[in-house]
């Protein structure tokens, strides 16, 4: 029999409220609304020096780095086919069809995604994850976020190396 390990990570604290809309079925656009998403990560691997698959402490600091940056926000996708996202100093204008919205500048995080949906929501986040722990020496073999939008409707991405 062969052993391998992995590190959970999902606690309260990688809650974040913030609004979106996505488009669906083509030209179908959402209203604006919001969620409190829930984060969690798995990392696979073997064990380092310290018989880690990943440090906790690591892990969860660059995380809930990630998920306090997306709280309290207006998240638009800046590479959607049809919802433009223009920013200028002070303000962000989002166009859909006939639809305007004008947020302030700082309310906002642009992301670079075509859609805000959770599992577009997951591969932004574990990006992000995998390059600041690739910053303190950490390279997973395997890494599955999920993001969770109100409590049991989960997208998730997953890397394998
Ligand atoms: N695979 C996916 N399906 C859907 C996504 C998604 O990201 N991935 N997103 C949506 C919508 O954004 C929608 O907000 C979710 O729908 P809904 O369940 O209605 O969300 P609520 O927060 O309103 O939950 P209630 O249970 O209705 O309160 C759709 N599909």
């Amino acid at each position: 029999m062969q052993n391998s390990y992995r590190v959970r990570l999902a606690k309260e604290q990688f809650t974040f409220c913030a609004a979106h809309f996505i488009t669906y079925a083509g030209n179908i656009c959402e209203p604006l609304h919001g969620h409190n998403y829930t984060v969690s990560a798995e990392f696979t691997g073997p064990l380092d020096e310290n018989q880690y698959v990943v440090d906790f402490i690591a892990a969860r600091d660059a995380l809930m780095a990630i998920t306090s940056g997306l709280d309290h926000r207006m998240l638009l996708p800046t590479s959607h086919p049809t919802i433009a996202v223009v920013a200028d100093d002070r303000e962000v204008t989002v166009t859909f069809e006939d639809r305007r919205w004008v947020f302030p500048k700082g309310d906002c995080v642009l992301l670079p995604v075509s859609n805000t949906t959770a599992e577009l929501l997951a591969h932004h986040i574990g990006e992000q994850l995998l390059a600041s722990l690739a910053e303190q020496g950490f390279a997973p073999a395997r890494l599955e976020v999920a993001v969770d939008e109100c409590q049991g409707q989960q997208g998730v991405c997953v890397w394998d190396a």
